[in-house]
Parts: structure tokens; C-alpha cells; sequence
């Protein structure tokens, strides 16, 4: 992954694209390991063949208060805050919603979408997701041609709200990595631009400097208004920020 404010260590979990899997039902995991709890400053110990960026990742991860969080109330990742703390500050969710989650392994923001009693829930990530009861997970690129109407075949109609979290593999080369995260972000907002119903919200991950250039332009083109904000629970050495653009202004505006 390219963000350093991941969930996973560097190189870990990569997963094939290509297959589309469906899943309607399961159980959230719940819980979590009093003893990951524990209030001291965990060190890691380089072990032999643990590259130290991975140790560096382990013990971050082992002393982060989000993460301890995340473990003791049941949330799949510590990214389950990100999205709590960008409703707290813009009230986005709303009971009844149609929402569509864009890169979604391993399921915080769906979790946080169904506790805030979403109507439809509907994830889509290169990786598979372990079932979660209530939402629909697909195991498909969402920048596929097909993904836009698979998505709104799954919901039933237009979604309210298209929210991303999305974080490319990169290269370890900078520029085609920055290249390759704004790349993506544009096209989570072209799809939002072909999913979403007028009044609908999209929020998304960005880096660095924010939605910028083109991206920012076609935004404020189609949305009534654009904001940025970094939640708490973004690590502030992490150069991600979020966009949230309200008030989709429908499909016509998208021309
Ligand atoms: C930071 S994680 C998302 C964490 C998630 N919001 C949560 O709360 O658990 C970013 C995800 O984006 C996914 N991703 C990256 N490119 C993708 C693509 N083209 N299509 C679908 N998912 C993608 C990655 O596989 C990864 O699981």
C-alpha cells in the first residue's frame, strides 16, 4: 500500500484483481484481545528475516490507541474512525441510505455504515472480505467498465452516498506511485459521478495536497459544496487528507 497510515504492513496482503465474489451474510467479528489492550509502550524486537520496516509497522500498530480501540469495540481496522469522526464533524450518514464502499478489505467503514442502520451496503475491494452480516461484498476491481453497474444492479437503484478509502499498491518509485493514487481517486469520482442520486455525498481519500487541479474542478463542478478534513484518527505524519463533496448536483451536471 502506499499510505503509511495503512492497516496492513508494507508488501503484506496483496491480492489478485480480477474475480468477482458475492457475499450477503456472515458474522462481524467482534471483540478483541484484552491482552492487545494493554496500556505500556510495546517494543518489537527486530526478529531475523522481519524486514524493519515491518517491525517498525508491528509496533506502531501495537501501541496505537486506534487500534486497541478497534480491537475492544469489534471494528475491523482502526479506519473505522476515520469514517465515525468524518460523520461526527459533517453528518453524512443518515438511517435508510444506499451506500457504496470503494476498497473496502477488510470492512471498518461497512461496519460503520450498517451501525448508522444504512439501508443497502455494498463493498467492493481487489481482496476478499470475510462476510459481514447485512452488507454485500464483492471481490472485483471498481474501476472495471462492468463495476458501476454491477454495483447499482447489488443496491437496488442510485446510491446516496459513494465513500472511499481506497490506497493503491505502489512501486516504491515516487512519482508513478503519486501518479498512480491520483489516478485513483479520479475514478473513484467518476464513479460516483455514474452511481450516485442528485442530493447524493462522496467522500474519499486523498494525499498530499487534497483534491487538487482537475479532480477539485470536477467536484465543485458537480457537487454543491467541497470540503476538505483530516480526522484524528488519521495519523498526522500520513500525508492523507479526505475530500467530502455534498449535495450531488445529478447526472447532467456530470457533462
Ligand atoms: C486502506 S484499505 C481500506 C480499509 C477499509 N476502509 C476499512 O475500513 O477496513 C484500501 C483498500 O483499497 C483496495 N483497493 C485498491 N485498489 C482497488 C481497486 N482498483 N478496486 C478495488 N479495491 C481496491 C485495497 O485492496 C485495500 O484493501
Amino acid at each position: 500500500m502506499s499510505d503509511d497510515d495503512s492497516d496492513k504492513p508494507e508488501g503484506e496482503g496483496e491480492g489478485e484483481s480480477g474475480g468477482r465474489r458475492r457475499r450477503r451474510s456472515g458474522p462481524v467479528t467482534k471483540g478483541g484481545d484484552a491482552r492487545a489492550a494493554k496500556q505500556m509502550f510495546e517494543r518489537v524486537k527486530t526478529a531475523r528475516g522481519r524486514k524493519s520496516s515491518s517491525t517498525r509497522w508491528l509496533q506502531r500498530q501495537l501501541n496505537d490507541p486506534y487500534v486497541k480501540k478497534a480491537q475492544m469495540e469489534g471494528y475491523r481496522s482502526r479506519a473505522a474512525y476515520k469514517l465515525i469522526q468524518l460523520d461526527e464533524r459533517f453528518h453524512l450518514l443518515r438511517p435508510g441510505m444506499r451506500i457504496v464502499d470503494l476498497g473496502s478489505a477488510p470492512g471498518g467503514w461497512v461496519q460503520v455504515a450498517l451501525k448508522k442502520d444504512a439501508a443497502e451496503v455494498v463493498g467492493i475491494d481487489l481482496l476478499e472480505i470475510e462476510p459481514i452480516a447485512g452488507a454485500t461484498l464483492l471481490q472485483h476491481d471498481f474501476s472495471a467498465d462492468d463495476a458501476p453497474d454491477l454495483v447499482k444492479a447489488e443496491m437496488g437503484g442510485p446510491a446516496d452516498a459513494v465513500i472511499s478509502d481506497l490506497a493503491p499498491w505502489t512501486t516504491g518509485h515516487k512519482k508513478t506511485d503519486h501518479l498512480r493514487i491520483v489516478a485513483l481517486v479520479e475514478l473513484a469520482a467518476h464513479f460516483a459521478l455514474e452511481t450516485l442520486k442528485p442530493g447524493g455525498f462522496f467522500v474519499a481519500k486523498v494525499f498530499q495536497g487534497g483534491a487538487e487541479g482537475e479532480l477539485l474542478d470536477l467536484l465543485k463542478a458537480n457537487f454543491d459544496k467541497v470540503r476538505h478534513f483530516k480526522p484524528d484518527a488519521s495519523r498526522s505524519e500520513s500525508a492523507e487528507t479526505f475530500v467530502i463533496a455534498m449535495g450531488f448536483r445529478g447526472q447532467r451536471g456530470a457533462d
